[in-house]
């Protein structure tokens, strides 16, 4: 559910190991935009040697794409991936419950912050449901963060890992049902401190990405990395990480909201912190 920069990639992983994939997108255009995604990462792989041209084929014909609704009452497990936002998810875990006839379903999500009980909640099923959280890009990146709420029952856990790291190969590492989980709780601090030395004039975006990227070994810089993440899902990450704990470094600072309000969202608008534009 849902295909956007997220969505799109964990499509495409299941796809590539061999699952049957529908995937739902709100609009045609929608639709057809992660279609295109979708394509060119698959591209991507044989480009670089990783993926044959049969396998890419195979991947894409395993996919299907939907704006129904209705066509998930077959599926067995439903992956949301839509924008994090607490009100257009629990409509979609709500609507997705009355929807999947298989009562052994799992409903996982991809929130990067949202505590795993809100979504369970809005289901009649609350111990199907857990957090599988995929890091970006999904393709590359190999760990996944499993999230139990106090409600989720034993066996959705277990099926869940195993679906992680026997189908699709990747690392688990499990978190409680805190806002942020493990990796946002360490990570967005420290991209949002960036953020503020950018805005107190400290030093220049480039700087700041160099210092962390030359001086740590960092793939990229925070910066960079916030452009790459999406500085409107940053926003809402950390506003609902500031929600649960009230820690002032969670709190998102003024410049990243207003490059939001700008449509400045970075990687995926063409300009954020640094310039996408070609
Ligand atoms: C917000 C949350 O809730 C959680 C999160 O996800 S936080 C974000 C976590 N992500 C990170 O920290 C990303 C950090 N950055 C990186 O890992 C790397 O910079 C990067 C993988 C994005 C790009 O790596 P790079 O070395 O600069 O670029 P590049 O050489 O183009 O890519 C390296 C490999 O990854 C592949 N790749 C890169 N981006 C890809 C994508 N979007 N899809 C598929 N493959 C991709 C490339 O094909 C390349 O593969 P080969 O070596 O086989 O050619
Ligand atoms: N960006 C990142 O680096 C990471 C993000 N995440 C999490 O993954 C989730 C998705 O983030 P991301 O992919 O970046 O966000 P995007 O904005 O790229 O994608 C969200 C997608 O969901 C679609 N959507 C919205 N409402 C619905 C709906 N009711 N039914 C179906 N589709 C819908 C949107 O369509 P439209 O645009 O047309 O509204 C959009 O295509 C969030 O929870 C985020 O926190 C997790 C790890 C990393």
């Amino acid at each position: 559910m849902g295909s956007g920069l997220m969505g799109s990639g964990i499509a495409e992983v299941c796809a590539r190991a061999g699952l049957d994939v529908l995937v739902a997108e709100v609009s045609p255009d929608a639709t057809e935009a992660a279609r295109g995604r979708i394509a060119s990462s698959l591209g991507r792989g044989v480009r670089s040697g990783k993926l044959s041209t049969e396998d890419r084929d195979a991947a894409l014909e395993r996919l299907r794409f939907t704006t129904d609704l209705a066509d998930f009452a077959d599926r067995n497990l439903v992956v949301e991936a839509v924008a994090e936002n607490e009100q257009v998810k629990t409509e979609v875990f709500a609507a997705v419950d009355q929807v999947v006839t298989d009562r052994d379903a799992i409903f996982a999500s991809n929130t990067s912050s949202i505590p795993i009980m809100k979504l369970g909640m809005a289901t009649s099923r609350p111990e199907q449901v857990i957090g599988v959280h995929f890091f970006n890009p999904v393709p590359v990146l190999k760990l996944v963060e499993l999230v139990p709420s106090l409600l989720t029952g034993e066996q959705t856990k277990a099926r869940a890992e195993a679906f992680v790291t026997d189908v699709l190969h990747k690392e688990v590492i499990r978190s409680q049902d805190r806002a942020g989980f493990v990796v946002n709780a360490l990570l967005i601090p420290y991209l949002l401190s960036s953020i503020r030395m950018l805005e107190s004039g400290f030093a220049s975006a480039e700087d700041i990405d160099n210092g962390m990227v030359l001086g740590c070994a960092h793939p990229m810089g925070p910066l960079r990395l916030t452009d790459l993440i999406g500085l409107d899902t940053t926003k809402a990450i950390a506003e609902s990480m500031y929600e649960e704990f009230k820690e002032p470094l969670y709190s998102p600072p003024p410049l990243l909201l207003r490059m939001v309000d700008a449509g400045l969202l970075g990687k995926k608008s063409g300009r954020g912190f640094h310039n996408y534009a070609s």
